[in-house]
């Protein structure tokens, strides 16, 4: 057994030493984070004090081995016997997520999709609080949406910077994704979460993940055609792809 990591504790700052771990863990391990968060918060509220690996995996869908594997890059070994405290882990996650504080969201397009995102209550409570709106449609300037008023996209300068947005969400029409965009990255916005059928192009310091129902269908029908051709994975996972939407 590898020897444990000295845990970083809920008050100290992002220290150099977890930086650096974030830095080395491969993207697909973060998106299993992610899951893996989500399944401890749920634990946590039905009273879970510890978990086993073996629970864990299953709840995420992955095998036991990859999630002790992600877990080991956090540095989150566990108790032989016991396994993970439920709380400590979540702590762990969280601060390598970058969860530790909130991240304020901008919606921009606020029309089927972008309504979609305002009202959904699963957000704010997960640290991504929607503080602003923006569209061109002059029907919808100044009409709150979930309590927000939408305001016009000239705008996006002066409220990005008065409500601290540091993620930007695109739900406009593809043709528009790219001004918008930019739009977003000279207001300051730095993490771009694109839901347009585009590719983005974006200065080195912007993160963009694109969201595309489309590809998640398209790999579905994948594995679902692969299953035809053969027996299905024992343990429910499909090459430790976790289940929900992925977004690249
Ligand atoms: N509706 C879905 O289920 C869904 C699912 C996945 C992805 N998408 C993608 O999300 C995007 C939005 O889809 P939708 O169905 O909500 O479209 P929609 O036409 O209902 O809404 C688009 C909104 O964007 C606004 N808009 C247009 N240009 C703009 C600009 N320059 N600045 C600000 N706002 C602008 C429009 O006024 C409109 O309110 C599309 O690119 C679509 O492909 C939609």
């Amino acid at each position: 057994m590898t020897a444990p990591i000295p845990r970083v504790t809920a008050g100290d700052p992002v220290v150099p030493a977890a930086r650096e771990r974030a830095r080395a863990i491969p993207e697909a391990a973060v998106a299993r984070l992610a899951v893996y968060l989500r399944v401890l918060s749920g634990l946590q509220e039905q009273g879970c004090h510890t978990v086993s690996s073996e629970e864990l995996a299953v709840a995420a869908g992955v095998n036991s081995a990859k999630l002790r594997k992600d877990l080991s890059y956090i540095g989150s070994y566990g108790t032989r016997g016991v396994g993970y405290e439920v709380a400590v882990l979540i702590e762990e996650i969280e601060r390598i997520l970058g969860l530790t504080r909130k991240h304020s969201v901008a919606v921009v397009g606020i029309g089927n999709l972008g309504h979609a995102l305002a009202n959904y209550g699963g957000f704010p409570g997960r640290g991504f609080p929607v503080s602003a709106l923006f569209d061109i449609d002059a029907d919808l300037i100044g009409i709150p949406v979930a309590g927000i008023p939408v305001n016009h996209i000239e705008e996006i300068t002066r409220v990005c910077a008065e409500r601290e947005v540091s993620i930007g969400v695109i739900a406009t029409p593809p043709p528009a994704a790219q001004g918008v965009c930019d739009r977003l990255v000279a207001a300051g916005v730095q993490c771009i979460l694109n839901f347009a059928p585009v590719v983005l192009q974006v200065p080195d310091h912007v993160e963009v993940r694109k969201v595309d129902l489309a590809v998640e269908l398209q790999v579905l029908s994948f594995h679902v055609a692969r299953r035809a051709d053969g027996p299905a994975p024992v343990n429910g996972s499909v090459n430790g792809h976790v289940g929900g939407m992925v977004v690249s």
